[in-house]
């Protein structure tokens, strides 16, 4: 990897985060989503807005990497990095005029940017995403205790959503996303339908609480299954995966769901793919067995 000091692995990380989130934004068509053909379910976000959001949060993963270089996973790290993040949740709302188009990857990217920093041997992205789950298990006494999506989808339905994913160790980044671009990649799709390929999986398989929090438990099922319909009609680079893909966004549509946690994992994915190319990785590595 490619920085020697505090400052150089901000910038860098900082830059990665970012293009990792406007990479997601431009991928189209996805599902649901903000991409540059459509707004999807969302009346009030566009691609535009998604990218100066992105950009906007440059600073904020560059403080985060610069405050985790070289020091240890800690409950003092956690709640340093848990106030950074939230000064980008403002930024980001600042920016957007009080739309929530990225709280999620702040999250997940802080995170994985911090377990970045920390482990400067560089090369272990399987370690990286260890360390990131490590900090995230540590409390912060300093989360305020306010009603969020996120609460309310885990008092009626009891998924623990991004707080959950991140705490079991991302095992949607390890055993699927991971997996899916690797093997998709290695069947040869263009980088274009192996990221749509990717997100699907995601959808086929996350407790997304943004689509709960919209649509119920009839909108995820519906979403888990239509995106699994994809796969199994040969994914995204067939004619009839194709086909499904668009009934998953119509689906989507009729029930104004979005499937906001999905993209954030692609985001995370992309990020994670940039600090090692997943490409050449053994598949035993990120197995999905
Ligand atoms: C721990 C926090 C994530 C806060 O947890 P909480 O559960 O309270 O958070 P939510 O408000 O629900 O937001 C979580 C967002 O995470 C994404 N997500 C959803 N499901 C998953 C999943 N299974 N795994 C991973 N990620 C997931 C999702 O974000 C995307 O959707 C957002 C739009 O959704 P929503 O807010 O529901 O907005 P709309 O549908 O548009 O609302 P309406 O218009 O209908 O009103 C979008 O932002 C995407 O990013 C969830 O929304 C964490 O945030 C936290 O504690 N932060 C404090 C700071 C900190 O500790 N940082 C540490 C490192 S930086
Ligand atoms: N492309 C996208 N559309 C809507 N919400 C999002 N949150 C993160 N990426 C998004």
């Amino acid at each position: 990897m490619t920085w020697n000091n505090a400052k150089e692995c901000g910038e860098v990380l900082g830059d990665w985060a970012v293009q990792a989130l406007i990479a997601e934004a431009e991928l189209a068509p996805k599902p649901g989503l903000v991409d540059p053909e459509d707004t999807g379910s969302h009346a009030d976000m566009t691609f535009d807005l998604l990218v100066a959001s992105a950009v906007s949060l440059r600073e904020t993963f560059g403080q985060i990497a610069k405050a985790s270089y070289f020091r240890e996973p800690d409950q003092q790290l956690r709640e340093e990095i848990a106030a950074i993040g939230r000064q980008g949740e403002k930024k980001m709302m600042h920016v957007t005029g009080g739309i929530n188009t990225h709280k999620g990857a702040i999250w997940v990217l802080g995170l994985l940017t911090s377990g970045a920093a920390l482990n400067q041997s560089g090369q272990d992205v399987k370690r990286m995403i260890q360390t990131a789950s490590e900090i995230a298990c540590y409390p912060d006494r300093f989360t305020p205790n306010l009603p969020t999506h996120g609460s309310s989808v885990f008092a009626r339905f009891g998924v623990k959503g991004a707080r959950g994913e991140a705490e079991s160790g991302f095992p949607h980044l390890t055993k699927v996303a991971l997996p899916k671009l690797v093997e998709a990649r290695r069947n040869g799709l263009s980088e274009s339908l192996v990221r749509l390929e990717t997100l699907v999986a995601l959808i086929a398989h996350l407790d997304d609480t943004c689509i709960l929090h919209r649509g119920g438990l009839a909108a995820l099922q519906m979403a888990k299954q239509k995106a699994n319909d994809v796969l199994e009609s040969g994914g995204v680079s067939a004619t009839e995966g194709w086909i499904k893909l668009e009934e998953l966004n119509q689906s989507l549509l009729e029930h104004n769901a979005s499937p906001g946690g999905s993209a954030d994992l692609l985001a995370a994915t992309l990020f994670l793919d940039q600090i090692q190319s997943v490409r050449y990785v053994d598949e035993k590595v990120f197995s999905t067995t």
